[in-house]
């Protein structure tokens, strides 16, 4: 049986804690992930290093032989450490443990040649929001000018086979850094120069590629673990816990878990409790696999793992559990343990009456991607897990507000007939895995929307303007009237009203043509021939008469704020006047 051994001091046991690693893209979280995985692989004499399915297990002994010189023979408390295979903050927000991260520790990496990019930020939020303590691995210090070439050394091995001149550039570039996590709320600092590492979050200056600073990394993760997380990381056999992190349905051995136990023990035949789309249900462990390198390479089935510990479960029913849910040994009242899976799975999400849509692949990332949209003043009308499906696009295609017929998908499908129905509908569907890049687009998408509805809006709205009856041209005397105008000022629309210089109602545009060409609108100066409707020739309006086109009160404010050409104001305060001889105070209220 594959079990890990807890270390003891003075009667309390601790297990690993867990390690997550985040970062902007390509600053080298794979790169950082498999240099510790590849250090203690080198290292290891015999089965120090055992990846588990979703995490890699690395004990205390292989940390402690790696940090040999810089533990200077202290030995750990903790049992080792647990990383989580799958880097990124996505990940991290969507694995859960009793409603806060599962990760006990992030290591956040930053490419130190390009500082704080958006998803270092994005991290950082994710971080500060579930009040995770983390450490920064200030990558790629192989590419800083005048490196000298060493490799599988610690950082403070490195350091002293550097050049002054490398190492004052490796100062300059760590200060900008710092400046910058101060700009983001934390102070930090080179971490062999910290004296209270309770204030100080801990900078580690690494080269993933090639294997510079993995010591004092893990040596770093470990102290700081047994130190200020004592009580997190405390190791307990009350109460048995963990966090699924992927689903798998397979024909022929029906669903299987992979699955982090983060507290007290799993054995074969275990009732656990789950949260599923139809709600918290039980199920029994049927077997559990372990993967583990070295020697005995493969995959391995076990009767029992304790935390903390990556492990694949395969369960006794077919439910359709929802990744990123907790998972409970059910010993005791079940109901509360229901109750306790309910409220672990819900997620705080505020929303507003009007706003966009959003669907994630689970609860973690659709609380990450609000949170972000939050932050740029984007409201959310509503925020579920899950595909895109047709009754989403309905629900959509049914808002009044055209700015809200939009969807953000997050690392989720789209169905073919919601595609189909989105066509239709005319709603928009914004998709993709990258939290940035996808409220970039979503805030593009708003922005030319709106442009669209104010220049359609500015379309349709009348235009003062001022036109003469030109006697010369009357073609038609009623139904309808058809004379040539000279437009003075403004801009003549099918559609417009028409008054006459003492307020009373002058026709409807119906018609423009200009040179034989139809038109919809024409600006001023021009001379068109116009068909009027409403009217008759010589009765309500007559050859020679000016005329305007009617505006209504409530666009006033908005046609002066607006820079309308001298002309056009001219006519627009004569409008104003006209009104005034009927209504004292028209175009005065706002
Ligand atoms: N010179 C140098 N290159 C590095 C180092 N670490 C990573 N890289 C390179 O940087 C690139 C990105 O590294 P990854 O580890 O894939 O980065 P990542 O953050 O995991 O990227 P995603 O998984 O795509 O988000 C790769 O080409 C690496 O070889 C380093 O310490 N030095």
């Amino acid at each position: 049986m594959e079990m890990s051994i807890s270390s003891t001091e003075q009667g309390v046991r601790y297990r690993q804690p867990i390690v997550c690693v985040l970062g902007h893209v390509d600053h080298g979280k794979t790169t950082v992930l498999d240099a510790i995985r590849g250090t203690s692989v080198a290292q290891k004499e015999a089965g120090g290093i055992t990846q588990r399915i979703g995490a890699t297990d690395i004990d205390a002994e292989t940390i402690e032989r790696s940090a040999r010189a810089l533990l200077k023979g202290a030995k750990l408390k903790v049992p080792g450490l647990l990383f989580i295979d799958t880097p990124g903050h996505v990940a991290f927000s969507n694995m859960r443990a009793r409603g806060g991260a599962l990760a006990d520790i992030a290591v956040l990496v930053i490419d130190i040649n390009e500082g704080l990019m958006p998803q270092t930020v994005e991290s950082i939020n994710i971080l500060k929001k579930f009040r995770t303590p983390f450490i920064v691995a200030a990558n790629k210090i192989d590419l800083i000018p005048l490196f000298t070439p060493v490799r599988d050394v610690s950082f403070i091995e490195c350091l002293k086979k550097q050049r002054k001149e490398y190492v004052e550039e490796l100062d300059r570039r760590i200060y900008e850094l710092v400046s910058a996590l101060y700009g983001q709320g934390f102070q930090s600092e080179r971490y062999d120069r910290i004296t209270d590492f309770t204030r100080t979050v801990a900078i580690v200056p690494v080269s993933g590629k090639l294997h510079i600073g993995m010591p004092d990394l893990l040596m770093m993760l470990a102290g700081l673990a047994q130190r200020y997380l004592e009580n997190d990381i405390r190791l307990r056999t009350d109460e048995t816990r963990g966090t699924v992190i992927e689903v798998k349905r397979e024909e022929g051995t029906g669903v299987t878990l992979d699955t982090v136990i983060y507290q007290g023990v799993l054995r074969a035949g275990d009732e656990i409790a789950l949260n599923t789309r139809d709600g918290p249900a039980v199920t029994r462990v049927r077997g559990m696999l372990i993967n583990t390198h070295g020697r005995k390479k493969g995959l391995r089935e076990v009767e029992s793992v304790q935390a903390a510990a990556g492990v694949r479960v395969l369960i006794s029913d077919k439910l359709d559990v929802i990744p990123g849910t907790p998972m409970i040994v059910v010993r005791g009242d079940r109901d509360k343990i229901f109750e306790e899976i309910i409220k672990e799975s819900s997620v705080s999400i505020p929303l507003s009456e009007h706003g966009v849509t959003v669907k994630a692949e689970a609860l973690g990332s659709l609380e990450a991607v609000s949170y972000e949209l939050g932050q740029k003043g984007i409201g959310i009308r509503s925020a579920q897990t899950g595909d895109v499906t047709k009754r989403d696009i309905i629900d959509v295609a049914t808002l009044q507000d055209p700015m809200e017929k939009v969807i953000i998908a997050f690392n989720v499908s789209v169905l073919p007939e919601a595609q189909q129905a989105a066509a239709e509908n005319d709603v928009t569907i914004i998709q993709g895995n990258i939290i940035y890049r996808l409220i970039e687009e979503v805030e593009g998408w708003l922005a030319e929307k709106k442009k669209q509805l104010e220049e359609g809006r500015k379309q349709s709205m009348p235009v003062p303007s001022k036109l003469v009856i030109l006697p010369e041209y009357i073609f038609r005397t009623s139904k309808p009237v058809i004379v040539g105008v000279r437009l003075l000022s403004g801009q003549l629309k099918v559609g417009d009203t028409l008054i006459k210089s003492d307020g009373r109602y002058g026709g409807t545009v119906k018609s423009i043509r200009e040179n034989e060409v139809s038109k919809n609108y024409v600006d001023a100066p021009a001379e068109v021939a116009v068909a009027i409707d409403g009217v008759t020739l010589n009765r309500q309006i007559n050859p020679n008469e000016t005329l305007y086109v009617d505006i209504p009160e409530s666009v006033v404010r908005e046609l002066r704020a607006r820079a309308l050409d001298p002309e056009t104001m001219k006519t627009l305060e004569e409008i104003i006047k006209i009104k005034r001889k009927e209504n004292p105070f028209w175009g005065t209220r706002a």
